[in-house]
């Protein structure tokens, strides 16, 4: 039996941060960054059962071509991946009532649309970007005992050279997207590549303000590096730890990204919020046309 301690639920029955309840959550959970992006799906929705807030998470279950779809907003970086997942996984595949983890578990594909900055001069602002594989410079996953059992281990050594072997904060893991939601998503209006999940947008992102890096040349060495056709595309925020998370606890995920950056080029799109609401429309379709 899971204690209160561990698994918070609030006075009406919701989880703790999402403040969700169970049977509010769709088989297909689309999740992003910015709260005000839950909105546009909002506008494209045939029909919206909910919509809840809390702090930067807002949630909605509606329909789009039929099919039922939940929208949850992250904010920002790696320790919301960990509450949003933690708390969607126990939604649907713990008991509230008795606190037991069920029996027959329930799975979830979950979507990533985000905004990112590119890595390559040809992937240029405006551009979608699927993170084929993702690699994480923060550490999160290995805190996650099964950690290990769903990184990616031949990249994870290549990576681990290729920024100096020798750092003592940084150890990137890779994990791989799901096969199945990566065949449903591209097309030839996408790009697909190995994505950088950074736990920060400054520094950690190679961005020099008043501060500087440790990394010497760490975009331009992430820009060259090749293997096997694999190329570093992009930078964002989140999907190391939800490819990590949606893998230990059995379900699918993917990530896909608007480029509103190119640090390369070193240009950038500040008007990407219409591009973003294309990039929506190109999912929904795409996700309801696949009949799985
Ligand atoms: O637009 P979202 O989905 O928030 O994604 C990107 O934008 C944020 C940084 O500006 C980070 O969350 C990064 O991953
Ligand atoms: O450069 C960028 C742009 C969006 N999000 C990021 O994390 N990095």
């Amino acid at each position: 039996m899971i204690l209160d301690s561990e698994l918070i639920v609030n006075p009406d029955g919701s989880i703790f941060h999402l403040h969700l309840k169970p049977g509010q959550i769709a088989n297909t959970v689309i999740l992003v960054g910015d709260p005000k992006r839950v909105n546009v799906f909002e506008s494209l929705f045939t029909e919206v059962e909910f919509k809840i807030a809390n702090r930067e998470y807002v949630s909605m279950t509606g329909k789009f071509n039929g099919r039922r779809i939940t929208v949850v907003s992250t904010g920002v970086g790696i320790g919301n991946i960990d509450i949003v997942m933690n708390e969607l996984d126990a939604l649907v595949n713990i008991d509230f009532d008795s606190r037991e983890i069920k029996t027959t578990k329930r799975k979830l594909h979950f979507i990533r649309i985000g905004t990112s900055g590119s890595l390559q001069k040809d992937i240029p602002v405006n551009s979608y970007v699927i993170s084929e594989k993702s690699v994480g410079f923060d550490n999160l996953l290995y805190f996650y005992d099964d950690g290990a059992e769903v990184v990616n281990e031949e990249f994870r050594r290549l990576l681990r050279i290729l920024v100096g072997g020798h750092t003592i904060f940084l150890n990137p893991y890779v994990v791989d997207a799901s096969p199945k939601l990566l065949k449903m998503l591209k097309s030839k209006d996408t790009f697909t590549g190995i994505t950088i999940t950074a736990p920060g947008f400054y520094v950690p992102q190679g961005r020099e303000l008043r501060l500087s890096k440790k990394l010497d040349d760490i975009n331009n060495k992430l820009s060259d590096f090749e293997y096997h056709g694999y190329k570093i595309t992009n930078y964002e925020m989140e999907s190391s730890a939800l490819y990590g998370l949606a893998k230990m606890l059995g379900h699918e995920a993917i990530a896909i990204c608007l480029i509103i950056a190119n640090r390369l080029n070193k240009e950038a799109n500040q008007n990407y919020r219409d591009k973003v609401k294309e990039l929506i429309s190109y999912v929904l379709y795409k996700i309801t046309a696949d009949e799985t």
